[in-house]
Parts: structure tokens; C-alpha cells; sequence
């Protein structure tokens, strides 16, 4: 028998369909996520937990006139197979595949670019608010944003705004109880105890009938209540109450895999003609027992799935245990982070909903009363450890490169400005592949190196970020350090760690006429292309900047002093990156600035896919580089 979800090749087609047959057809998409993504990897979880949701949704929209937001759009994948692209799900996050995330190039249904959480809401205030002025055709406007994403500060902003223009639109929470580890904080606890307590779920309803009830006429007189007064009434009673307050009806808790329940919610939603939130109930990982089943470590390991491809289906080759795999570095800096704070009583490890992701896991585990995690507030973040530096503590914020983005002004204005102690540890520095554009961390060598007070560095592996978290910690100041998501290059970890003199390079190769000076994995890349290059002939020098901020500038006029060549190689945008800053530093001094060529990443959003390839695609390898040098070297001999 031919699937009912092999008919939905547009949303429309569901609009025939039965409340039955749209319930199946949830299914039909989660069996389809687990065959397809359970296989491939990707977004997982979130993704079983929105089957329900997207087709209650679709199945009463007509987008793309109606929008539909998916905040973050890590779990918009059943968006994505209900609105045409069911038959390319097995490309998604491939080099070449469906986008990550929800992407406006992609699809006339993805209505906004995502990838970064708590965006949704003040997107539809914007959208909705303009189809009122007759900018665009008129149509319903939703935003399904996570219980995680909810803790992210602008969504309360956008909650305000519309709450205070009283736009007709509607927020579907979706609560599963799960950021990407456990939610934390004082809302997610209020979430907790509204969707946990089911009596909760119908107070709503059995508040009025017991209101009218009441005697002596008070019963009578409530029955008079507008409606507006009457919801208000029951607010109080009922859960939600801080969303009434801020102008907003309260529709919960529905069960967000009960498709008939959630159609009946929208209905009421979009009747009302203000802004409604309906606050649905679901689990993260929904119909994949291991997730299901699993508890709180069950939905967070199923966050995302790990590919299945063929050389995981047979068993990994063995290594001579004398080469053992590198680790990641996230877990180097994880440790390092526990060691620095046993040595350190005011060290305390910063993160904002990213809790294995960077690697504070293992210091919540070690030492938990050093640890915080502020949910997916990266701005909070900032200034609780601008405000623990204040008071003497030396915290690290460990937040992604793409993630502290959201940070930038308390970077600047409560840091940096204030000169204080705060490190940012900075993963996910570069290409990190398949997450793509939204999460590459390509712009902080740019966006901090013009921050007065702020100082730079960049580790060539992982016993250097050993070393550099040592030297950022006895800074007194704000410092900054990346480095790249995934492995190490296998060097031998320090037993403990060396200081690094601040605004020193080291040379690790010596040759001649042209000096490749890197900066973080820009040094192994240059490494690679020196290799290549002298079996060309061409003996180059190789210099590891080390700090990005300050320069180096001895090492750099020595350098341009004794070679006709420099070449600069960073995994970041030359826009303003450390090649820049090198040419600047030239300029400043009124010295001839030497030939300089500037490796790096263009001016471009470099697009999802493994990041050998796209590597590749940007010229950022071995290969590419030795090429540029030797066209360049060959240039200037006239040949
Ligand atoms: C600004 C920002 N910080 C952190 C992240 C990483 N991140 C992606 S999804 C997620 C958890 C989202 O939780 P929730 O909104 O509840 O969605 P769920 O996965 O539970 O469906 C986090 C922290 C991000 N995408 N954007
Ligand atoms: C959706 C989201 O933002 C996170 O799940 C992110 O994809 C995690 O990235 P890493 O896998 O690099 O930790
Ligand atoms: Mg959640």
C-alpha cells in the first residue's frame, strides 16, 4: 500500500486529507527521519519531536502566503519533506544537499534563514506587522520556537513588541524539557512545572466552569465578564500567566503529537486575531525508543545522530596502540579547564547551553560548583562573567566562535572596554562543515581584533591550547582564544603547562626567499605546503604566529627583512583578519611593507558540506597554497 505521505508532494496536499490520515502521515515522516537520517546523521531528536507539529501546521496553512518560522531550523526537517523536498532528505547537510537548516534559497516555504536560536518570533512580529501595512498579501503568521530557544533573550524581546502592538500572530512553544542537554534556569523550571503537571493542563477549562458555578451571584456576575476579563480571570488560575501579562491569550498544555489537538489550538489561535501562544507538550526523540526511553542522557546523545556510513558498519581497522587517534579538542581544553582550575580557585567555566559541545561537561562532572551554564543566552554569558571578573574571579567563556556573535556588544562595551579578565574560549573556529554558514566561526579574528585591550592567540594544536589557556588565564585583561571543531594534530600533551610570552611567534622551519607565517590551523596548512613545495625545489620558512594581537612585529620585519615573499594563512575571512593585521603592522611603522600574500577564507558564506571539501572549494589546503606561492614566486622572476 502506497504511503499517504508519498501523496504530500506540497503542503496543500494535506488539506484533503482526514485528521486521521494526517496523524498517520506524522508517522510515515518519523519513520522516514529514522530510515533516512538515523542512517546518514543530522539533527535527530528535534526532529522526531515536530512531526505532529508541522503537519497540524501545514495542514491549516497555505504557505507560502501563511509563514511558518522554525526557530533555529534544526528541527524543521519534517517542514522540509512536507513542503517538497521528502524525495532530497538523504542530502541534507552534503556538500551539494538540502541546507542544514531552514535556508531562504533553498525553498519559497523557508520563510527566514536560520541556524541561530531565539530568532523566530521577532522575525513573524516583522513579517506580520508589514502584511498589516499592505507591504505583502496578507496571510497567518506562526513561529515554532523550542522551550531552549525560549530562553534566548530576544525572544522575549520580540514577545514584548508584539505583545505591546497586539500582533495577530501566533507562537507555537515546543516543549520537550531539552535544550540540547537538560534546559536550565528559572523558565525552563516554570515549563517544567506547567507541562509536567497534567491537573495544570485543564485548569484552564475547569477555572471558568467552577467561576460561574460560585454562589451568592458571583457566579452570575463572572458569566457577565467580557471574554478579555474572562480570560484574564482564568489566567490567574492557570498556567501561562506571565505570557497573559504580557498581552498574549495562553492556549496550554496541548499535546504536540496529538494532531487533532494541535489543529483544534490553531483554530482557536487564528480565530482570535492577537497574539496567542500555544504551549505543546512534546518529546525529544519521539518514537526512537533509544531517545524516547533514554531519559535526559537518552535525548541528549539523540540530539543529533552520528553518520552510519560504510566504514562505521565494519568494524574500525585497528590501530597499533602505539598510534592512538588524537583527541578532540574540545575534550584537551575541557581537561585543561579542570586542571587550570584546580590550580586556580577564581577560574569558573562559562557556557551558554553548549554544555558537551565545548567540553564543560567535564568540568561539571569534575567540578560542578566551578560551572555555569546560562541556557542560550551567549549576551548573559558575557556579562555574568564580565560580572564574576569584577569581583576577582577569572572566568572562561567557552562559546563558539559563530555562537559569541550574538555577544559582540558586551564583548565590547562590558569587557573590553572595562578591561576585564575574561577569556573566551572560542571551538568551532573555522570551517566546521556540515552545519554550514550559519555556524562556520570565520569572523572573530575580524570582529575582535579591532577591540582596544583585547589579546589574540591562536594554538597550532593541541598541546598549544594547553599552553595558551595557561597564558590566557594570567592575563589581566580580556583574551580570546580558537581553534577549530574535531580532532587534534596528535602531538604529545604537556604534563603541565608552559606561560607563552604574550605577542610572540616562533619559527618552525628555516629556509629561504619566501616565509609562510601562520595562525592557528593555518600553520598546519602551511606546514603541509612547505612539504610540497620543497619537493619543488622551493625550501620555505614557516613561522607560527601564535598571537594575532599582539603581533609579533620583531619576528615579522625580520622575516620581511630576509624574504622576498610573506605569505599569511588563517582559517578566517582575510577581511580584516590576521593577514591584515600583518600588512597594518607594516603600514603603522612607515616601513616598506614586503611582498604579502594573504591566505585565508574569501568574502563569501562558505556553504555546508565535510570540510575537506570545503577546503577545497576556498583554497584553503596544502596543495592550493603551494600552488599561489610558487605562481607568485615564479611571478616575481619575470618567468
Ligand atoms: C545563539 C545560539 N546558541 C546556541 C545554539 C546551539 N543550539 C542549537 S539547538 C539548541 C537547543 C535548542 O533547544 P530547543 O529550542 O528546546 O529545541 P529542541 O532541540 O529541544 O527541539 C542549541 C543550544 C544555537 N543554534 N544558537
Ligand atoms: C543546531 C545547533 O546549533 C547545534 O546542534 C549545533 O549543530 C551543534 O554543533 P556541533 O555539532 O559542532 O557541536
Ligand atoms: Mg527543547
Amino acid at each position: 500500500m502506497t504511503s499517504l505521505l508519498s501523496r504530500i508532494d506540497r503542503p496543500q496536499d494535506l488539506h484533503a486529507l482526514s485528521e486521521d490520515e494526517l496523524q498517520t502521515v506524522a508517522q510515515e515522516v518519523r519513520e522516514l527521519l529514522i530510515d533516512t537520517v538515523g542512517e546518514i546523521g543530522g539533527h535527530f531528536g528535534a526532529n522526531l519531536g515536530t512531526c505532529e507539529i508541522a503537519v497540524a501546521v501545514h495542514s491549516l496553512l497555505d504557505s507560502p502566503k501563511d509563514k511558518v518560522l522554525w526557530d533555529v531550523g534544526h528541527q524543521a526537517y519534517p517542514h522540509k519533506i512536507l513542503t517538497g523536498r521528502r524525495d532530497r532528505l538523504a542530502t541534507i547537510r552534503q556538500y551539494g544537499g538540502l541546507a542544514p537548516f531552514c535556508a531562504r534559497f533553498e525553498s519559497e516555504h523557508d520563510i527566514m534563514g536560520a541556524g541561530h536560536a531565539s530568532t523566530s518570533i521577532g522575525y513573524a512580529v516583522g513579517i506580520k506587522e508589514a502584511m498589516l501595512r499592505g507591504a505583502t498579501e496578507d496571510g497567518k503568521v506562526v513561529a515554532v520556537i523550542g522551550d531552549g530557544s525560549m530562553t534566548g533573550g530576544v525572544a522575549f524581546e520580540a514577545v514584548s513588541q508584539a505583545g505591546g502592538l497586539g500582533t495577530p500572530m501566533v507562537v507555537i512553544l515546543n516543549d520537550n524539557g531539552m535544550s540540547i542537554s537538560p534546559n536550565v534556569g528559572a523558565l525552563s523550571r516554570y515549563m517544567n512545572r506547567v507541562r509536567l503537571d497534567p491537573g495544570l493542563w485543564e485548569a484552564r477549562e475547569g477555572v471558568e466552569e467552577k467561576l460561574t458555578r460560585l454562589p451568592a451571584g458571583i457566579g452570575a456576575a463572572f458569566e457577565r465578564l467580557g471574554p478579555r476579563f474572562k480570560e484574564s480571570v482564568k489566567a490567574f488560575w492557570a498556567p501561562g500567566l506571565w505570557w497573559e501579562e504580557l498581552d498574549w491569550a495562553y492556549l496550554g498544555v496541548i499535546d504536540g503529537h496529538d494532531v487533532r489537538a494541535m489543529r483544534r489550538a490553531l483554530k482557536t489561535a487564528f480565530e482570535a486575531e492577537r497574539p496567542v501562544v500555544i504551549h505543546c507538550a512534546t518529546v525529544k526523540g519521539k518514537g526512537f525508543a533509544p531517545a524516547e526511553d533514554g531519559g535526559l542522557e537518552g535525548m541528549e546523545k539523540w540530539h543529533a545522530a552520528k553518520p552510519k556510513s560504510i566504514s562505521q558498519r565494519r568494524p574500525a581497522p585497528s590501530r597499533p596502540s602505539s598510534t592512538p587517534a588524537p583527541p578532540q579538542y574540545t575534550t584537551v581544553f575541557g581537561e585543561a579547564l579542570v586542571r587550570e582550575c584546580e590550580r586556580d580557585e577564581r577560574v569558573i567555566g562559562i557556557t551558554a547551553a553548549m554544555n558537551s559541545g565545548t567540553g564543560l561537561s567535564i568540568l561539571q562532572k569534575a567540578m560542578p560548583d566551578r560551572y555555569f551554564d546560562v541556557g542560550i543566552a551567549e549576551q548573559q554569558g558575557v556579562l555574568f562573567a564580565a560580572g564574576a571578573a569584577l569581583q576577582g574571579m577569572r572566568p572562561v567563556a567557552a562559546i563558539y566562535s559563530t555562537f559569541l556573535q550574538r555577544a559582540y556588544d558586551q564583548i565590547v562595551h562590558d569587557v573590553c572596554l572595562q578591561n576585564l579578565p575574561v577569556t573566551f574560549c572560542m571551538d568551532r573556529a573555522g570551517l566546521v562543515g556540515d552545519d554550514g554558514p550559519t555556524h562556520h566561526g570565520v569572523f572573530d579574528i575580524a570582529y575582535l581584533r579591532p577591540l582596544p585591550n583585547m589579546t589574540l592567540m591562536a594554538p597550532r594544536d593541541e598541546a598549544m591550547l594547553v599552553h595558551m589557556l595557561h597564558t590566557a588565564l594570567k592575563i589581566d585583561g580580556p583574551s580570546a582564544l580558537r581553534y577549530p571543531r574535531g580532532v587534534g594534530v596528535g602531538v604529545e600533551l604537556p604534563e603541565s603547562p608552559e606561560l607563552i610570552p604574550v605577542g610572540t611567534g616562533e619559527i618552525l622551519r628555516s629556509g629561504e626567499r619566501v616565509a609562510l607565517v601562520g595562525y592557528g590551523t593555518g600553520v598546519q596548512k602551511a606546514l603541509g605546503a612547505a612539504e610540497l613545495l620543497a619537493e619543488r625545489g622551493l625550501d620555505v620558512t614557516v613561522a607560527d604566529a601564535r598571537f594575532c594581537k599582539p603581533l609579533d612585529k620583531l619576528l615579522l620585519a625580520s622575516l620581511a627583512e630576509s624574504h622576498d615573499l610573506l605569505v599569511t594563512v588563517e582559517e578566517g575571512v582575510l577581511q580584516g583578519g590576521f593577514g591584515t593585521a600583518v600588512w597594518e603592522s607594516f603600514a603603522e611603522e612607515g616601513a616598506v611593507a614586503p611582498r604579502l600574500l594573504r591566505v585565508g577564507l574569501p568574502d563569501e558564506y562558505v556553504t555546508h558540506g565535510a570540510p575537506a571539501l570545503l577546503h577545497e572549494e576556498v583554497g584553503f589546503t596544502a596543495e592550493a597554497i603551494a600552488a599561489r606561492v610558487e605562481a607568485a614566486v615564479l611571478d616575481r622572476l619575470g618567468v
